[in-house]
């Protein structure tokens, strides 16, 4: 089994933390966080400051980012420079995912998501509870897909973007990066760069 250093002690990493222990492929060694002082050991796992992580040798270990902002994800990735190929792939046993598809290191993958034929997903990335993720779809890095989203077929999500719990994008739409996409949202056309949108169908909100 390999040892999993999460990174982020919140709730994500709670949830992740779950998908270890379920996977049978990983056990939690460590989590880390900036906001712990010092180290200390709990049911067997080492709670310390992301400092720890440079008393060790990086390559003895897997890493997951488990913080749910995207932007923070990316920037602490890049402030660590721990190898892209140190980063797990954690995918729940209850997700279902194509022999086909591919997932880049550092993304999670929830309890009962779905992720079909063809589609690409990027590193960092996360596929929430219960979100499907159809056929052919293309996600960059840093990409959050929230429970219970449906990406239709064919559906491209440029890097950094929220699509907000229960949203649906149909078939063949563009989103681009950084954007956030509303609970709930219906997403029936193109949306372009550092958007936010949200409603049925999707509309840009502009913030006074
Ligand atoms: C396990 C987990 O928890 S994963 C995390 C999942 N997180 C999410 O799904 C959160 C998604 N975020 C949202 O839906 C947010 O409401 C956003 C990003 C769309 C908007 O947030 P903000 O920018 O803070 O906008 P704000 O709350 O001020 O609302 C602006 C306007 O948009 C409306 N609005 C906000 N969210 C939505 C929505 N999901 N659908 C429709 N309208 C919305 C508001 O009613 C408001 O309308 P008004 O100007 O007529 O009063």
């Amino acid at each position: 089994m390999d040892k999993l250093i999460l990174i982020g002690a919140g709730g994500h990493s709670k949830v992740i933390q779950d998908i270890a222990n379920a996977s049978n492929e990983f056990e939690t060694f460590a989590v880390v966080d900036d906001a712990i002082d010092g180290t200390n050991q709990t049911d067997g796992i080492i709670y310390a400051n992301t400092s720890f992580i440079d008393s060790l040798q990086v390559e003895h270990f897997k890493f997951c980012i488990a913080i749910g902002n995207n932007a923070t994800r990316r920037e602490i990735f890049a402030t660590l420079g721990i190898p892209i190929e140190q980063y797990a792939v954690l995918i729940h046993p209850t997700a279902v995912v194509s022999k086909s598809a591919e997932i880049g290191n550092g993304t999670v993958v929830m309890p009962n998501a779905v992720v079909n034929a063809d589609s690409i997903i990027g590193k960092h990335c996360i596929v929430n509870t219960a979100a499907v993720v159809e056929h052919d779809n293309r996600m960059e890095d840093y990409v959050h897909i929230s429970p219970n989203v449906t990406l239709s077929g064919i559906v491209s999500i440029g890097e950094g973007t929220h699509v907000g719990s229960g949203a649906t994008v149909i078939p063949g739409k563009i989103i681009g990066c950084w954007c956030t996409i509303g609970a709930g949202a219906v997403v029936v056309g193109n949306i372009g760069k550092h958007v936010t949108a949200a409603g049925v169908p999707a509309k840009k909100i502009v913030k006074n």
